[in-house]
Formats: structure tokens, C-alpha cells, sequence
């Protein structure tokens, strides 16, 4: 019943599948760039689509990246996201003629200060949208075929695990086009990878990152032969991860976000002050019990 549903698909569904993908078809209708669909129970799939273009990353689709994720955050019919690329690679990084006719609107202006206001509002805007996987307290796996370049690098470094196709490859590409990178790459590659000669290596130097080093570093924590098992391995995991207890599932990637960017003292702080409401919840009571009598794991109630 949940295999693939698109909305073409739920236009002829039955009455009994609508009343599972009501909640699904009212909020996620209207990407154009976005292929967001619901292939298993709980499990959000997201794919970039603009394969034509090699679903480089132009206004439209950075703006609903942060809108999908946004909402996909508040949805208890969602638990877990894939995040996949449609068509020829994964992604060519940013849209080039965009920063072409971004560089025109800022001819538009002769004073720095009001160029340097344009610039700053579309970076934080841009910035934001890719914040949006981070902020999102549903896990996010990316499955990366192909290339990954730039700003796509960028992008994945935003959800919680990574993985590959043996075709894989990615690429800092920034400096080879004259900028250093700004979405996120510069400060989160480093906490991915935790060798900060390599990160300075690759973003230095462009060069290109294989699927045996992406391994190796950390950067993916698993290589798949194809792109069709690498899909259904991302699914299989955000499956397992799915039937686990949404309070646990959001709690943990809330703190282990959390204790990126904090102390250990104060993410100490942090889990004990929300599981001081969280180990009330029958999501823990029922688990629990369930494991101390060797009963069969319980189903969740939505969250
Ligand atoms: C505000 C700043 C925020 C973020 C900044 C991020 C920085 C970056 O992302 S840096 C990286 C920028 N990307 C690139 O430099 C990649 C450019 N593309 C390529 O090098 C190649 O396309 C390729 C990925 C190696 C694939 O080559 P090939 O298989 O030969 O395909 P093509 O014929 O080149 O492309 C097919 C089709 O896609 C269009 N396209 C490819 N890349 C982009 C792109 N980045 N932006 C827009 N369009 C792209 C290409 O033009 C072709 O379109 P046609 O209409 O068929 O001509």
C-alpha cells in the first residue's frame, strides 16, 4: 500500500489508502523540483529532480529543500527521510547560469553596501534552506550516486548519515570556481571527517574524493555496488530506524546535533533536562517492558 505512492498514483488510490496519505497528499503537493514521496510506512523519500540539468541546484530548488524538510519536521507521519538524486548524478552542485543572473542583479546596483545586501540575504537564505536537514529532528540519510559537487557536498553534509554507489564521487569544487565554499561544507566536512589536514587538502586543492576514500574518511559510512542497492539500503535503514520510538529517534538526533556545537557539560545538561519530561513517555515504558519480558517490540503511537 505504500510502495512509491506519487500523487499521480494517489489521484486513482482506493479510499482506504487515502485515509493512510490524506495528511501525505495535502502538504506535499507543489515541489516542481522535488520528487517527495512516502515508499514505506513512516519513510519519506526526497529526490532532486532535474535530472535534465543534472539536477543542479538553482533558486526554485534550494527554496524548496528548506520548505520539504521544514515541513516534513512537523508531519508524525514521517519518522525517517532518504534524500536521492534523480537521473544521470546526484548533483552538479550549484545552478551556473543562476550565478550568472545573480551577478546582474547586482550590476543593477553601482554601491557596494546595497550589492553586499543582496549577497547577504541570498547567502543566509541559501544557508538556511540547507540548515533545514540539521533542524529537521527526523533522521536524514543521503544516497549519493554519481557526482556529488559543491554546493550537492554540501547539501549531504546537512543529513545525518551518508552513503554511496561505488560510482560515486564528490568534489569541493569551490576554489576551482574562484570562491571559497559557504553552505556548510567548510565548517561541517571537519566534524564529518575528523582529520583536518584532509579537509584542508580537498577543499584547497578540489581534487576528487573516489568511494573507497569517501569510506575510509568517514565521509560515507557505507559503499553499495549499485545505484538500485544503494537506494533499497537506504530505505532498509531509514525502515529500521522507522520502527523505532519516535521520542527516542528525535530526542537522540536532537542531542547528538546538539552536542556538536556544545561542551560536554552542557549536552550533559541538555539530555538530562529534556529527559526529565521524555522518560515519562509510554514510548519508553512500553519498550522497556517490552524488552524486560522478551515480549515482541510494541508499535508506536504517532509523533
Ligand atoms: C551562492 C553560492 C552558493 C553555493 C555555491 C556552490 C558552489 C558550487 O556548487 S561549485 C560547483 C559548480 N558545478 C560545477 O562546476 C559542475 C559543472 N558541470 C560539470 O562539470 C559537468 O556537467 C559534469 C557534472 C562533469 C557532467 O558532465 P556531462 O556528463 O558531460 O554533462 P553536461 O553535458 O556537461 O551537462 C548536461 C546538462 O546539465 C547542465 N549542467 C551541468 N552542470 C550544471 C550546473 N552546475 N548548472 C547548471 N546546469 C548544469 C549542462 O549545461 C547540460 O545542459 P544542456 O541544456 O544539455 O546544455
Amino acid at each position: 500500500m505504500f510502495s512509491s505512492i506519487t500523487l499521480r498514483q494517489l489521484k486513482n488510490s482506493p479510499i482506504s489508502t487515502l485515509k493512510h496519505t490524506r495528511n501525505f497528499a495535502s502538504t506535499m503537493e507543489g515541489f516542481k523540483e522535488l520528487n517527495v514521496t512516502m515508499p514505506k510506512p513512516f519513510v519519506y523519500k526526497v529526490e532532486l529532480n532535474r535530472p535534465k540539468k543534472l539536477n543542479a541546484l538553482n533558486r526554485a530548488i534550494w527554496f524548496e529543500i528548506g520548505k520539504c524538510f521544514d515541513i516534513l519536521a512537523t508531519k508524525d507521519d514521517c519518522r525517517s527521510i532518504v534524500l536521492t538524486g534523480a537521473g544521470k548524478i546526484f548533483s552538479a552542485g550549484i545552478d551556473l547560469p543562476d550565478m550568472i543572473a545573480l551577478g546582474g542583479k547586482l550590476a543593477e546596483h553601482e554601491d557596494v553596501a546595497r550589492k553586499c545586501k543582496i549577497l547577504e540575504q541570498t547567502l543566509k537564505d541559501y544557508q538556511d534552506h540547507f540548515t533545514a536537514l540539521e533542524r529537521c529532528p527526523k533522521p536524514v540519510i543521503a544516497a549519493v550516486h554519481s557526482a556529488c559537487i559543491g554546493g550537492a557536498l554540501d547539501l549531504i553534509l546537512a543529513a545525518d548519515i551518508r552513503m554511496c554507489s561505488s560510482d560515486a564521487w564528490f568534489q569541493v569544487k569551490e576554489a576551482e570556481i574562484g570562491m571559497a565554499a559557504d553552505m556548510g561544507t567548510l565548517q561541517r566536512l571537519p566534524r564529518a571527517i575528523g582529520n583536518q589536514s584532509l579537509v584542508n587538502e580537498l577543499c584547497l586543492t578540489s581534487r576528487k574524493i573516489e568511494p573507497t576514500e569517501a569510506k575510509d574518511c568517514g565521509l560515507v559510512s557505507k559503499v553499495f555496488d549499485t545505484r538500485d542497492s544503494l537506494v533499497a539500503g537506504a530505505l532498509e535503514m531509514a525502515e529500521q530506524i522507522a520502527s523505532k520510538s519516535p521520542v527516542a529517534v528525535q530526542l537522540t538526533k536532537r542531542t547528538l546535533v546538539h552536542a556538536r556545537n556544545n561542551s560536554t557539560q552542557t549536552g550533559l545538561d541538555f539530555i538530562r533536562y529534556w529527559n526529565m519530561a521524555m522518560l515519562q513517555s509510554e514510548d519508553f515504558i512500553n519498550a522497556a517492558m517490552a524488552q524486560a519480558t522478551k515480549s515482541p517490540p510494541p508499535a508506536f503511537a504517532k509523533l
